[in-house]
């Protein structure tokens, strides 16, 4: 067994026990074997510098990395005042069909490697380019090379196949398409969004989510996003692990949450890159909802992998401090995936450590758009 001690820890943010002054860590084995002062440590084979703040890896608790084809003129478009309508999925996912395996599948690494390169430890991946059943499928399989934690969006939009069809389409994905992501995936998700007509209405994503959890799926829901909706009050309904985006919430939908075992996972870069008002982060922590942070990495709504630039973006628009936001980005998105064993330092876990190279925490808001985030090991 090798263990490897990290010193040089100007900061060590745990989500657990209070760390205790000029700390240290040994990982063994992948695993955190000890957390103490740096004069107790045990002896160890190698040791780490780490100068600079260490934290547990980010948690990025929803993407949808399998993709092929790009809308960055869509994007432009948003910017002079076109709106978001989920219409543009479409392009993408005739783009995504196009790619072969091994395209699509270099794609998701480049993204991978990108976020791991700026702090993220776990990931979510959905489907919900492909919108038929093999291609589905093979988004989930390669989603699967990169993370335990896939998610079957069949019910993203109704594809163009199937446009005067809703329900055709609705009876594809809660039944064969359904029975054979599922041994791929461990969650289900759907796009419940009224004010789209590319999207599924309250009753439709019931459907679709009580379908999936029959067949042993977690659930998981985009709600609220475009305008208010049923999204948020399915979710705390059926049980979800997370309802994400909360954008457009109402006073029952807040009451909802704060009863609930359903995090509210915020996604920042989707209302800056489609120019929309930012979901209200402060009133939901206030009437005692957990909260997570996550990218939600698109083509369409938000084509970020930076966990620091969404926390920069809760601290500076959306009311939290730097503690809170970094929490809602580690621990909440562990929560969200009801991962008891990650976004936190404590023995006996995983060892997902990001180190900054900044003396505290507050400098992942305080210094936005700088490259200060890193994996430590
Ligand atoms: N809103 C639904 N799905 C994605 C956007 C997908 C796209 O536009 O390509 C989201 O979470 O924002
Ligand atoms: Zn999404």
């Amino acid at each position: 067994m090798s263990a490897t001690l990290i010193t040089g820890i100007t900061e060590l943010i745990t989500n657990d026990q209070p760390a205790p002054a000029d700390p240290a860590l040994i990982v063994s084995e992948g695993i955190v074997a000890w957390i103490g002062p740096a004069a107790d440590a045990p002896p160890a084979d190698s040791r780490i510098d780490a100068d600079g703040t260490v934290l547990p890896a980010f948690v990025d608790s929803h993407s949808h990395l399998v993709f092929d084809g790009d809308r960055s003129a869509e994007f432009a478009a948003r910017m002079t005042g076109r709106r978001y309508d989920g219409g543009g999925i479409a392009t993408t996912v005739e783009a995504t069909r196009s790619a072969d395996d091994d395209r699509l599948r270099e794609l998701v690494a480049a993204r991978v490697a990108e976020l791991r390169a700026q702090g993220t430890g776990v990931i979510e991946i959905k489907s919900g380019y492909g919108l038929n059943t093999p291609d589905e499928v093979r988004a989930l399989r390669i989603a699967a090379e990169f993370t335990t934690e896939t998610t079957f969006l069949g019910a993203h939009v109704v594809p163009a196949e199937y446009a005067g069809d809703r329900a055709g389409y609705l009876d594809l994905v809660r039944g064969p398409m359904l029975e054979r992501a599922a041994p791929h995936a461990r969650w289900i998700d759907v796009f419940c969004e009224p004010n789209s007509p590319h999207a599924f209405d309250g009753e439709e994503s019931r459907a679709i989510l009580t379908a999936g959890r029959d067949a042993g799926l977690e659930l998981r829901v985009h709600g609220n996003q475009l305008g208010p909706g049923p999204g948020v009050r399915l979710a705390v309904e059926l049980g979800a692990a997370s309802v994400d985006h909360c954008t457009f919430l109402d006073d029952a939908d807040v009451d909802a949450l704060a009863g609930s075992s359903t995090v509210a996972t915020l996604l920042p870069g989707v209302e800056f890159s489609t120019r929309s008002p930012y979901p209200d982060a402060r009133r939901l922590l206030d009437a005692g909802v957990t909260i997570a942070l996550a990218t939600d990495c698109n083509p369409g709504t938000c084509y970020s992998t930076s966990m620091p630039f969404m926390i920069a973006m809760a601290v500076r628009e959306m009311g939290l401090t730097p503690t809170e936001a970094l929490w809602a980005a580690t621990r909440g998105g562990a929560l969200a995936l009801r991962r008891d064993d990650l976004g936190r330092i404590r023995v006996g876990d995983p060892a997902y450590l990001t180190v900054l190279d900044a003396p505290n925490h507050l400098h992942l808001a305080y210094r936005p758009g700088v490259p200060l985030a890193r994996p430590l090991l």
